[in-house]
């Protein structure tokens, strides 16, 4: 139907209400008194039978007009004119400046992307954005673990194969349809993933949509015997089953050397007690079907094993800043049997086995909460220009705007570096990177973690109350400020890397280095 704006006009009282919003008339007559932010604004003589786009867009997400129950309301448009609001079409690129990396930004360069990396970001924007999203933003609030549909969905592009980068795990699969090689699939591959994830604004879904297989099914991959290995690849990479890695104890935290949690030798395999201490803060563990665990021997070395889910194991829901959807779990071992063929490489070299994926895992969680970081960025700027202030917008304060330049440099570095540092990773193999990569991979992601928090707390100030409410315009820094820590902790808390970075470099300065 098509209404000049005169006939709008008419409606402008209780049961009779219509509004314009961009250039589409909505009738409010029924929904007015539910309305939750009150009836008497609607019926203020600047809204009632008005346009109200600006008022509208100062105060709604546009999302809020795509929800089915609001978008009833709607029963034409103006005549003769046209929608020029658009929400950003799936799958397509943000417009906002910085709201991209630059490799992605029109008319910039980069030595590291390829046209195979163009044509992949497309494809998994489209499919985070459509298959995703819409379950994370429902589960992350639920608190339930990722709906099956999403895994298979995962599973069918192989997308949970590709989140545990290059490898030989990916020979044979085609991947997100075919349109990028298992041989040509690199770590910026990987790196984009990650970054398409963080968008999904639900910190604790995305780690449980296979935080656990992450870090989990790596040593299973590099030190399982072979029947083990392809049996549990098998399961774990066609979303059937789920793994978790449970080292961090109750008593160790990021000390993985000091870990208690004790293994005996009984005929054909072994028996695991979490006594003296259990594991906690276990990502996916309440629904996980094996554990990638550390054991103290009898003879105090360290083996690592891998546990399936049955009788002795008991795993309960920890509560954290992020949603119950990433499984956090504490889990007990009660004298529980593991069978000889699960145990990865040595006895003894246990440690090795479980220190081998650290790297990649902090590099993982680095990638991500850079990602996190750009998309509050743009939220920053588009709420900034938008928000009017004693008649003026955000953006005309001095101090606003010394806020958005910090987001900006700290996100453009902190990307910079990433790439710089995961272009390494494609030219090292995996000693050369244990080598060569753990300080710069430690002081990234202590930077970017840091870094995070700066610009999550500047968001907040800039939304005001906004900032820290959990429905409406500010949502979004609100769930990024609440839930960034889990980077900053997860994979080595920041004093720990930085340390670690040190030492390292300390380890390697030359007997004749002076002033
Ligand atoms: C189709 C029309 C509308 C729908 C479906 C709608 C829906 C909503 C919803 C769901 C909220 C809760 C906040 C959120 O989750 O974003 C809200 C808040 C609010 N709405 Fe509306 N609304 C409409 C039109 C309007 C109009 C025309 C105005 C007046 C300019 C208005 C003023 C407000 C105010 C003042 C709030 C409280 C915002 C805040 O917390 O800062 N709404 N509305």
């Amino acid at each position: 139907m098509q209404f000049s704006r005169e006939e709008v006009a008419r409606h402008n009282t209780a049961g009779d209400l219509w509004v314009i919003l961009n250039s589409e008339v909505y009738d409010l007559s029924k929904f007015a008194k539910f309305h939750p932010g009150g009836s008497i604004v609607l019926l203020s003589e600047e809204v009632a039978g008005r346009d109200a786009t600006e008022a509208f867009y100062s105060l709604h997400r546009h999302e809020v007009l795509e929800k089915n129950q609001y978008m009833r309301f709607k029963i034409g448009v103006i005549q003769g004119e046209e929608v020029n609001i658009f929400k950003r079409k799936s799958g397509s690129l943000s417009q906002v400046p910085y709201a991209e990396p630059t490799w992605l930004v029109p008319g910039f360069h980069s030595p590291y992307y390829k046209e195979s990396h163009k044509r992949f970001q497309v494809a998994v924007r489209g499919f985070v954005e459509e298959v995703i999203y819409p379950d994370a933003q429902a589960r992350e609030e639920d608190g339930n673990p990722p709906s099956q549909h999403v895994i298979d969905e995962m599973a069918k592009m192989n997308l949970i194969a590709m989140r545990l980068g290059p490898g030989p795990h990916l020979r044979g699969r085609v991947l997100m349809g075919g349109i990028v090689e298992p041989a040509e699939f690199d770590n910026f591959h990987e790196l984009i993933i990650a970054q398409e994830l963080a968008r999904i604004h639900a910190r604790g879904y995305s780690d449980g949509l296979g935080g656990g297989t992450c870090i989990g099914l790596p040593p299973v991959l590099n030190f399982g015997k072979k029947e083990l290995r392809e049996r549990v690849a098998e399961e774990v990479l066609s979303g059937k089953k789920y793994i978790c890695l449970a080292v961090t104890e109750a008593f160790a935290g990021s000390d993985v050397a000091g870990v208690k949690c004790r293994a005996s030798r009984v005929v054909n395999g072994w028996v695991v007690n979490g006594t003296p201490s259990n594991q906690k803060w276990i990502t996916n563990g309440t629904f996980a079907d094996y554990f990638t665990v550390a054991c103290r021997t009898d003879k105090g070395g360290l083996v690592a094993l891998l546990v399936p889910r049955g009788p002795g194991i008991s795993t309960t829901l920890i509560k954290t800043s992020y949603s119950t959807a990433a499984g956090t779990s504490f889990i007990q071992f009660d004298n529980v049997f593991v069978p000889a063929n699960h145990v990865l490489g040595r006895e003894n070299h246990g440690l090795q086995v479980i220190l081998s994926n650290f790297n990649h895992e902090r590099w993982g969680l680095t990638s991500g909460s850079i990602g996190g970081q750009r998309a509050i960025l743009e939220e920053c700027l588009k709420w900034a220009a938008l928000r009017k202030v004693f008649g003026k917008p955000l953006t005309s304060q001095p101090v606003v705007r010394a806020k958005l330049a910090g987001m900006i440099a700290r996100v453009e570095s902190c990307q910079n570096w990433l790439e710089s540092v995961t272009y390494q990773m494609t030219k090292m193999n995996y000693e050369q990177q244990a080598l060569n990569l753990a300080g710069q991979l430690a002081f990234l992601k202590m930077y970017s973690t840091r870094a995070a928090q700066e610009t999550a707390a500047d968001a907040v100030q800039i939304f005001g109350g906004r900032g820290i409410t959990r429905t409406g315009m500010g949502r979004l820094v609100e769930h990024y400020h609440r839930t960034l820590l889990i980077d900053a902790v997860g994979g080595g808390a920041e004093d720990v890397l930085g340390d670690l970075g040190v030492r390292q470099a300390l380890r390697k300065m030359p007997d004749s280095a002076r002033l």
